[in-house]
């Protein structure tokens, strides 16, 4: 199970997916076969690139779509349902084709990163657990990625879950955190699920709750003598907290054979109050004693405070991870790409003045191209489904806006990353642990170069249409005006 509760969200779609659908019904358009792409259009913060996350829950929304008799009357009782429609979803079952991206893929404005094919009632219909689901960690996995990076190779811990916009935005943002990097999370029940560690120190509170901070720090000691990290800021960090510490690790810890895990600072000037506590730690023996950071943290901050000089070993970050505060919103959309009329795949567009929200149309597949000998990531190539890229053939790549912008390329690996995910509604894919998501999300990383990597003015990394596909859209947009 990877939802924390038991429901069935098949009611959480748009309103419109319904009246549509009813519609489609009535033209007896519903089982005319369709394509719908979700991609995005705008990396978040004007970053370099975003990472997939949410497909092992779209699967488990897909798996579980039905409707049941309260639905049926609740639609029924709005009065605008036609009642054969009423029955259609009664034996509703879905049975549509579906590819993904795999998750913690690295993925780039304007490729498909889903694609459902299906009647169209029912390819529509799915429209916004989709996005949402995909929106919603690919957002937040992103968002830890960039934090986690700032903090170069010291761990993270997720810390956001009072601070999340619900129990989905939790556990779900969690999930996506680790995915994006994160080393564990405060999320008790996400672990329980997705088998991503949780961890956590003390609150205020426990410190306020003894008559002294030194016998709150005795007591914690005494029960978790293994894993002792002492919250030093309820009262003065350098003053009371620190020197506390101290003592308590000597008098409750070395006796008993163990050495402390550390210290966590939770306001004011970490960079100021790291480095002195440093000091007094090591001045005390205990150079081997961690100092966690917090206090609303960000990428940013993190890279403010260890340019300062910090002595930070590892950080906890909640609200502006969780919510990805700086920029909650990915903007994922569903379009319709194509249909399919006697047998042959129809192409469709949507026109906009903007050249950029005018839609890819057809059916379509991404390749991401690799320098042979560096491993590195040069390009994604568009294509339509049934093009091939590799094989030892050169590949020319050009600029779809700028075209006379070309390069041949020779030698490289391709890989297709829009992955079977469902057959005429059969599940076909094994979604990874979320470690083994983080993993690969790790090494996908690694194949991009430094440039696309930084959080200023990155490189735009080349997404190209083949020509075949390019020769299409162009085609179609002239026979548009
Ligand atoms: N050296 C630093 N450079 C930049 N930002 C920092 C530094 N130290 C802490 N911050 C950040 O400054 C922000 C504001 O901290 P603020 O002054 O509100 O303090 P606080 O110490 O949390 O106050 P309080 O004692 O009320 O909890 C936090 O987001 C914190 O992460
Ligand atoms: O600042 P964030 O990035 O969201 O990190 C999580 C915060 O949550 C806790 O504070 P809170 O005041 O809620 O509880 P506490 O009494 O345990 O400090 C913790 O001490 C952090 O400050
Ligand atoms: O374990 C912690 O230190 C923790 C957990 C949640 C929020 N803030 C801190």
């Amino acid at each position: 199970m990877s939802r924390y509760v038991d429901a069935n969200l098949t009611m959480l779609t748009d309103f419109y997916e319904l009246t549509m659908a009813n519609g489609y019904f009535l033209e007896r358009f519903a089982d005319r076969v369709a394509y719908f792409d979700m991609f995005f259009r705008h990396i978040p913060e004007d970053g370099g690139f975003a990472i997939m996350a949410g497909v092992e829950q779209v699967i488990d929304y897909l798996q579980n779509l039905s409707f049941d008799e309260d639905d049926i009357a609740y639609l029924r009782g709005k009065g605008i349902f036609d009642d054969r429609f009423l029955d259609y979803l009664r034996s509703f079952r879905f049975c549509c084709d579906v590819w993904a991206v795999p998750e913690g893929t690295p993925i780039f404005p304007g490729e498909p990163i889903l694609t459902v094919r299906g009647p169209v009632a029912q390819a529509q219909f799915v429209e916004t657990m989709i996005l949402l689901t995909v929106n919603h960690q690919s957002l937040i996995a992103t968002k830890a990625n960039r934090i986690v990076r700032a903090a170069q190779g010291r761990p993270v811990m997720e810390f956001g879950s009072r601070r999340a916009q619900g129990g989905d935005g939790a556990i779900f943002g969690a999930r996506a955190a680790v995915i994006g990097g994160c080393a564990g999370t405060a999320c008790t029940i996400a672990d329980r699920q997705f088998g991503i560690p949780a961890m956590g120190t003390m609150a205020h509170s426990w410190v306020q709750m003894f008559d002294t901070e030194l016998d709150a720090f005795r007591a914690y000691a005494r029960i978790y003598p293994q894993n002792c990290v002492l919250l030093v800021d309820t009262y003065n960090v350098l003053k009371s907290g620190v020197p506390n510490a101290i003592r308590v690790f000597r008098e409750e810890l070395l006796p008993r054979g163990f050495r402390p895990a550390g210290i966590r600072i939770d306001s004011g000037d970490i960079t100021y109050l790291s480095r002195k506590a440093r000091k007094l730690l090591d001045d005390a023996g205990f150079a081997d004693c961690g100092i966690v950071a917090s206090n609303s943290l960000d990428e940013y901050i993190i890279r403010d405070i260890l340019v300062q000089g910090a002595n930070v070993d590892s950080f906890g970050v909640g609200e502006r991870l969780i919510t990805s505060r700086s920029e909650p919103v990915f903007g994922g959309v569903y379009k319709l790409a194509a249909v399919e009329q006697d047998g042959r795949i129809v192409p469709k567009i949507k026109i906009s003045e903007n050249v950029e929200k005018i839609t890819t149309p057809g059916f379509k597949q991404v390749w991401r191209l690799y320098e042979r000998e560096s491993g590195k990531a040069i390009a994604d190539v568009i294509t339509l489904a049934d093009e091939t890229i590799g094989g030892g053939q050169p590949y020319e790549l050009f600029d779809p806006e700028h075209t006379w912008k070309r390069k041949t390329i020779t030698d490289f690996t391709a890989r297709p990353l829009l992955t079977p995910v469902f057959r005429a509604g059969e599940c076909v894919y094994q979604s990874p642990s979320v470690k083994e998501i983080a993993a690969y999300c790790r090494a996908q990383i690694d194949t991009l170069w430094e440039e696309v990597l930084r959080f200023e003015n990155p490189h735009r990394y080349y997404v190209d249409l083949s020509r075949p596909l390019w020769t299409l859209k162009q085609h179609m947009m002239e026979q548009m005006q």
